[in-house]
């Protein structure tokens, strides 16, 4: 260890005691993950792009908060906007997303093992890291203005220590970085799986898992490092212009975005505040996820056998399916309940609702979605489940997601839409649909929930039967291509541009 880094040590103990009780305070009073230095003085100090990039991080690791919920509010409370905030959002997710990647590289420029690294100088040198091989900012700018950061956050002494690893990081351009970590991670040369999560960024099991759910869904395991590649891009913001409600054409002129590709209702935004767009917001269009918008619109285009009145929407906070399902309803003649079990996300559904004509919406509702086939066997023509899951399929969306995730997640949610899918076929009527939707391609999620509910259905005297439905997403979206041999639906970023969404479409007989 260096002189320097010697004098970091003792400067992050002497700090470590310090900011513990400071951080103890500032969580009691509701501020977790802030400086305790006043507003103004931060400002003078450091440049706020970053401070708020750093003090996203730490709230994410101090409170379990949610990135996309920490960082607009506070650019907005900062005052940041335009190449500031977009800056700032690069740099928070960016590092977020990349941390396993910036991690393995960091290991290897400090002489320190990082675990004995404070974690807010870990977080200081991951947003180093992200702006010398993951954003275009110049290695000087880079080193010296996280170093500012690192003086201001979490002392002089630590700043010295960030200073020497971030110019060893300087040293080498990404390629280089890239085989370094692909080689000690996989020193022989046969660990596909430990190679990709530690170049790509992503936990070995959610790895193995994806290879898993491409092979599962038909598609070649060599698309691995595609998808786990896509999982690091940020996603388009793509608009949906609800049908009835507004035109395609006119949210494209409203809004400058252009078609999406796939779902007719589909449009990319290119850039601005979609909030700005008249359409959205007065709630005939919103921001949803192409796929989002290609399953709703394939569970409303499978034919259901006779009267077509009444939908359910069993978990549909915060409402982006179910806006799309009632402008849907609405010039089809039918009515949508929409149930969600959290009231604050069953409001978010009421507002999502808004511009629905209101003899579409028969109710919003809150509750437990499990008794619903009990307490209404066989009420409604279609019934949309799309179940609470892990999220595998939208880590591209939710940066830190794929680090909090574990795999006894799994077994719970697994559960828990194995119960929800059994109440979605009690309360549909023979001859109508059930849509199973999950924003996770893990088979444990989607293909064994489904093969299960099969059977538990066939033995409750409820019987269901996959539906195929290619043909039916080809007639929603022409461009959609079929994978041979399989009649669900697997949506991919590297392939879609979409979230990894899965649909199965069911009939009662
Ligand atoms: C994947 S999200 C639904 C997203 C929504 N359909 C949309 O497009 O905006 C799953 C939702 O299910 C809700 N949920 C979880 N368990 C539930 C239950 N037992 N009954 C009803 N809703 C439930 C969650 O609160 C969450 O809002």
């Amino acid at each position: 260890m260096s002189r320097d880094e010697q004098g970091a040590g003792r400067a992050r103990d002497a700090r470590r005691d310090a900011r513990g009780r400071q951080r103890g305070e500032a969580r009691a009073q509701g501020r977790a993950g802030r400086t305790t230095a006043a507003p103004a003085r931060r400002a003078r100090t450091s440049d706020p792009a970053r401070a708020a990039a750093y003090d996203t991080l730490r709230a994410v690791a101090e409170s379990e908060a949610y990135a996309n919920l920490v960082l607009p509010p506070l650019l907005r409370e900062r005052g940041l906007a335009g190449r500031d905030a977009a800056f700032a959002t690069e740099l928070a997710y960016g590092t977020l997303r990349l941390r396993g990647r910036y991690d393995a590289v960091l290991a290897q420029a400090s002489s320190r093992p990082l675990d004995e690294v404070d974690p807010p100088v870990l977080d200081v040198l991951r947003l180093g890291a992200h702006q010398l091989l993951g954003m275009r900012v110049p290695a000087h700018a880079a080193v010296s203005e996280t170093v500012g950061l690192a003086r201001e956050r979490v002392g002089a002494g630590a700043a010295q220590f960030v200073n020497a690893v971030l110019r060893r990081v300087a040293e080498r351009p990404l390629e280089e970085w890239l085989t370094r970590v692909a080689d000690a991670a996989d020193p022989g040369g046969a660990d596909t799986v430990a190679r990709l999560a530690a170049v790509e960024s992503h936990p070995a099991w959610v790895v193995r898992a994806l290879r898993e759910s491409l092979v599962g869904s038909g598609r070649p395991a060599a698309e691995l490092a595609a998808a786990l590649v896509a999982d690091n891009a940020p996603p388009r913001v793509t608009l949906v212009a609800r049908p009835g409600l507004v035109s395609s054409q006119e949210l494209a002129e409203q809004s400058g975005a252009v078609p999406a590709g796939l779902a007719p209702t589909a449009l990319v935004l290119s850039g601005g505040d979609p909030g700005d767009v008249p359409a959205v917001r007065d709630g005939l269009a919103g921001v949803q996820d192409e796929g989002s918008q290609l399953v709703t619109l394939a569970f409303v285009e499978a034919e259901v056998a006779g009267r077509d009145e009444r939908w359910l929407d069993m978990c549909a906070g915060p409402g982006g399916k179910a806006a799309l399902l009632g402008a849907l309803a609405a010039q089809r003649g039918a009515r949508l309940v929409a149930n969600e079990v959290q009231p604050h996300r069953a409001r978010l559904v009421r507002q999502a609702l808004r511009a629905v004509p209101g003899e579409a919406v028969e109710e919003v509702r809150t509750g437990d979605a499990r008794t619903v086939g009990e307490l209404e066997p066989g009420a409604y023509d279609r019934v949309l489940l799309d179940a609470p899951c892990t999220g595998l399929g939208a880590l591209r969306r939710r940066p830190e997601s794929r680090w909090r995730r574990t795999p006894a997640d799994l077994a719970t949610l697994a559960a828990l839409q194995r119960e929800l899918l059994a109440s979605a076929v009690a309360a549909v009527r023979p001859g109508g649909v059930v849509g199973y939707v999950t924003c996770s391609p893990h088979l444990a999620e989607t293909q064994l929930v489904v093969l299960d509910a099969v059977r538990a259905a066939a033995r409750a005297g409820t019987p269901v039967a996959v539906v195929d439905a290619a043909p039916v997403m080809a007639r929603v979206a022409p461009a959609w291509e079929p994978v041979p041999g399989r009649q669900d639906v697997q949506l991919w970023p590297h392939v879609h541009g979409t979230d990894a969404m899965h649909l199965t479409l069911l009939r009662r007989s």
